[in-house]
């Protein structure tokens, strides 16, 4: 088995889907969490100066949801055949186009109205996707469903009750955190910081 270090910031944010995915395949990893004072000087040394990253075997490996699929690959969370993985990449792009755009940094007010503007649309899109299914696609859970569900926690910490009006996607993410091994580690991980 290879070593796995993953190395992000003390934060769920874009390095929780790899820890849900570490998790669920039962794959022990070191979970480096730095400190924002210690990023200056390890930023350098980084390809691409971003994180999260994964050093596998020693070799740094970047881009999350590279990182991502190659690990849901393993899990056998890619989806059960060609179709099925280009439905959950889509959602998982689209879920990350929407990550990417959130105005994280701004005002209360700034992500209320990006959230009313653009968030209508990704959590229409969603649940019409979802439809009265268990999960996004098939019949069996995917990384699409994790990927809803970590991204869906960080947009709750900045704006309490953004998906209040989608019962759907709230208990989809009830779901995927009652998997044993998702629950075993969200009872573990360290406590919320952002
Ligand atoms: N597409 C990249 C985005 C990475 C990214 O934006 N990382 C942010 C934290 S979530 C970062 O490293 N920020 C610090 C910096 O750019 O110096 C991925 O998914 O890994």
């Amino acid at each position: 088995m290879p070593s796995y270090k993953l190395i992000y910031f003390n934060l769920e944010g874009r390095g929780e889907i790899l820890r849900y995915l570490f998790s669920y395949s039962n794959i022990e990893f070191e979970d480096r969490r730095l400190e924002f004072a210690d990023w200056p000087a390890l930023k350098p040394s980084i390809p691409y100066g971003q994180l999260p990253v994964v050093e596998i075997d020693g070799v740094i490996f970047n881009q999350s949801l590279a990182i991502g699929r190659y690990l849901a690959k393993k899990a056998g969370l890619i989806g059960k055949n060609d179709l099925d993985e280009i439905r959950v990449d889509a959602i998982i792009d689209t879920i990350d186009d929407f990550f990417s755009k959130f105005p994280w940094m701004d005002t209360d007010k700034a992500k209320k109205e990006f959230m009313d503007k653009s968030g209508i649309q990704l959590l229409a899109y969603l649940e019409k996707t979802l439809g009265n299914n268990s999960w996004f696609v098939g019949d069996s859970v995917t990384w699409a469903d994790f990927y809803w569900d970590t991204c869906a926690d960080c947009f709750e910490n900045y704006l309490p009750g953004f998906a209040k009006d989608y019962p759907k996607l709230l208990a989809l993410q009830e779901r995927v955190k009652a998997i044993p091994a998702i629950a075993s580690w969200i009872k573990k991980r360290p406590k919320k910081t952002q």
